[in-house]
This record gives structure tokens, C-alpha cells and sequence, in this order.
């Protein structure tokens, strides 16, 4: 295998000791559940409901703040809901809540409404190692309360901790909770209210994935961004490529190609090799640098004719191509498509943050349609 830059590291990358752990990600905020909203608070957010000890804050320092997964072992148990603001170095623009296991929502103190109301996506934990029945009493709780304050919300299951669990205990598992979950609804005459079903796990890339299927159903943008990775890469001869949040590892979009779970993990590698080594090698004589900016591209060989590129397409986000090795002879066109690729990119999220300043939907939820408002780029980088 052979890692190639085009740009001399020095002037590319930052450093390992400069470069923090949660990758310059804002601070988090801890809220009392009756405290009063902040400004910050107007952002659109992702909940994550579940149990106690289901692993809801595990998932939110694995995804979002690099925490191995075997450090979440030494997480103390939440008690206060944390509002963690990702937009400071995040393409996506939202808010994460984090809520102790116990909320109660017939405490006075919890203004459920308000909370719903501002949601794009409500993601309930299940741990899957563990009896699910009281999880199942509560995810419907939970799922129709919300459903009746904000029925735009979208319903997002995760079945987790499954690195537990044989394959066939994994299906079974899922067919069971989602036979249950929607008998339930169903006897509460909710058919309409839709649950999506996801196998996680925070010691593989199963939590990446679903995470990144949870966001794209919020951006509004994704048919053009599919349609854009579809004209790509088959003008370039490429075999797969993934829009990456590179902060995150959530692939925003990727082509119309069905994603296998190994190539997504690949491409997961690549990008922590990437970063890793810019950190380690891409220090300027001062510290100062970013591990991450205009000039960061990377090819890597596979031993199987494989080739791996990576290029910079704005602040936040990297394409990640999959490609043959004979397609990488003609480079110079696919540098050529991607220069309009990018371009293209960067006139959607202009027109996305004009809109943004415009856009509320009909349940108030602050934001572009559905729910999420995006870090765009200014005109000036393209
Ligand atoms: N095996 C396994 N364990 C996990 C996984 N995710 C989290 N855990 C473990 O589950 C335990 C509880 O995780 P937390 O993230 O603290 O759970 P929580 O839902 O935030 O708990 P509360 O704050 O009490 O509501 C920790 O010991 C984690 O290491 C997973 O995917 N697999």
C-alpha cells in the first residue's frame, strides 16, 4: 500500500498536539431539563432517548467526539440532559440532546412540547444485550407523545450493542422489536407514525452508518447531491464515491450504487489515516495549520488494483472515491469532473443558506424544511 500527497504535508496539515481530541468540536452544554431555552437552542435538533444505560452517550462521544469505544466504559451515568452544539466544525448543523434515562414526562418541569417541537429526528436507544421489554413500553411512550406534538419528526430505532450477538440472533432481535413496536402502534391507532430499524454497535462502524442515515434524511438537498455523485462517477469511471462529514465519518450522500459495509469502512480508514498523519506530519514550524483544509487530498494503492482517492470539497466536508486502478490512469479527468463536482457543491449550500435565512417549516421547526440547516461555504473558496 502506498499513501501519496500532492501538497507537501508541512503546508498542509496541523499538528497531533494542536489538533484536539474532539476535533475543535463546540463545547458542550449541560442543561437542567427545566432550563430555559438559549439561543443556541434554536437550532434543530437530534434526540437520543432510551433507557438508562442503553448506551446513548457512548454513541454521541464515539460519533462525535473521537472517544474510543472502549473508553465509554468509564461514562458516568447522565443526569441532566446535554446539549451538545456540533456546528462549529460539523457540515451539518444541529444540535445533539442527550437525555438521562429517566426522564419523566409527566414532570411539570419537562416541557416536552418545546423540546418536540424544534426536532428533526428522534432516535431511541435499545440495548439489545440486555431484556427489552420495559424499552419497548417506553420507546412507545416516548414515539406517540412526540408524534402528537410534531408528527414531521422522523423515528429512528436503534437496536444496540449487537457486537453481543450472533447474526442470527442480531435478525431475530430486530424482527422481534420491530413486530412489537408496531403492534403497539398499531393497537394505539398510529399506523401512520413510521419507526426505522437499525443493528449498532460503537465497536464497529455500524453506529457511522446508521448515524449518517439518520442525518441524510434531513438534509433536503440529497436528491441533488445523489444526483450530482451519480453524474460523477460515471464520467469518471469510478466505482463508488461517499460525501463525507469529516469530522463525523457520516457520509452525507453517495451515489446510487448499493453501499456495502466495506467499502464505507475503507473509506472510514482512509479518512482517520488522513487526518492521523497530517496531525502527526502536517505541523508548521509554529504549531500552527489545520489538519484539514483546502489543499488536503490523498491517494492510496491497494494491493488488489484498488484505488482509494480523497479530495477536499469544502471546510467540512471530502469526497472519497473507490476506484480501479487503470481508471486512475486518466487522472487528469477525473480531476477535471471533480473541479465541476465541486463547483456544483458549493452553488447547492449557497442557495441552501440563502434559503436557510428564509425557510421555517409548518411545525416551527427552525430550519430548512425538514429539520436541518447546513454549514455552507462562502463564495469566495470556489
Ligand atoms: N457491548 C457494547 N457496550 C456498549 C455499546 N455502547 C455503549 N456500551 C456500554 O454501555 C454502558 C452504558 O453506556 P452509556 O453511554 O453511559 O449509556 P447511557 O444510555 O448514556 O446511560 P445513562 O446516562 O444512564 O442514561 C457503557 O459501559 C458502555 O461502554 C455497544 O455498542 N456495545
Amino acid at each position: 500500500m502506498s499513501i501519496q500527497y500532492e501538497e507537501p504535508l508541512a503546508d498542509s496539515f496541523g499538528v497531533a498536539d494542536s489538533f484536539p481530541k474532539d476535533f475543535g468540536y463546540g463545547e458542550e452544554e449541560e442543561a437542567d431539563i427545566e432550563d430555559s431555552p438559549s439561543p443556541s437552542d434554536s437550532k434543530p435538533r437530534i434526540l437520543l432517548m432510551g433507557l438508562r444505560r442503553s448506551g446513548k452517550s457512548s454513541i454521541q462521544k464515539v460519533v462525535f467526539h473521537k472517544m474510543s469505544p472502549n473508553e465509554t466504559l468509564f461514562l458516568e451515568s447522565t443526569n441532566k440532559i446535554y446539549k451538545d452544539d456540533i456546528s462549529s466544525s460539523s457540515f451539518v448543523n444541529f444540535q445533539i440532546w442527550d437525555f438521562p434515562g429517566q426522564v419523566d414526562f409527566f414532570d411539570p418541569t419537562f416541557d416536552y412540547e418545546m423540546i418536540f417541537r424544534g426536532t428533526g429526528a428522534l432516535i431511541f436507544v435499545i440495548d439489545a444485550q440486555d431484556d427489552y421489554v420495559e424499552a419497548l413500553g417506553r420507546l412507545h411512550l416516548t414515539v406517540s407523545r412526540a408524534y402528537r406534538v410534531n408528527p414531521e419528526i422522523n423515528f429512528e430505532v436503534f437496536i444496540h450493542k449487537v457486537d453481543g450477538l450472533s447474526d442470527d440472533h442480531k435478525i431475530e432481535t430486530q424482527r422481534d422489536i420491530n413486530q412489537r413496536a408496531n403492534d403497539d402502534l398499531a393497537d394505539a391507532s398510529l399506523e401512520k407514525l413510521h419507526l426505522s430499524f437499525y443493528l449498532t454497535s460503537i465497536y464497529d462502524h455500524s453506529i457511522f452508518e446508521a448515524f449518517s442515515k439518520v442525518v441524510q434524511k434531513l438534509i433536503p438537498q440529497l436528491p441533488t447531491l445523489e444526483n450530482l455523485l451519480n453524474i460523477f462517477i460515471s464520467n469518471s469511471v469510478i466505482e463508488k464515491a461517499f460525501l463525507f462529514d469529516v469530522v463525523s465519518k457520516i457520509y452525507i450522500a453517495t451515489d446510487s450504487s448499493p453501499v456495502d459495509m466495506q467499502s464505507y469502512e475503507l473509506c472510514c480508514d482512509m479518512i482517520d489515516v488522513v487526518i492521523d498523519v497530517s496531525c502527526i506530519y502536517g505541523l508548521k514550524e509554529d504549531g500552527s495549520g489545520s489538519a484539514y483544509d483546502k489543499e488536503s487530498m490523498a491517494i492510496i494503492k491497494l494491493n488488489n488494483t484498488t484505488v482509494l482517492y480523497l479530495k477536499e470539497v469544502t471546510k467540512f466536508l471530502a469526497l472519497v472515491c473507490i476506484l480501479r486502478e487503470e481508471s486512475f490512469e486518466r487522472k487528469g479527468l477525473i480531476d477535471y469532473n471533480f473541479h465541476c463536482f465541486r463547483k456544483a457543491i458549493h452553488e447547492v449550500f449557497e442557495v441552501g443558506m440563502s434559503s436557510t435565512r428564509t425557510v421555517s417549516t409548518p411545525t416551527g421547526t427552525p430550519c430548512l424544511m425538514k429539520g436541518v440547516a447546513l454549514n455552507g461555504t462562502p463564495r469566495s473558496t470556489v
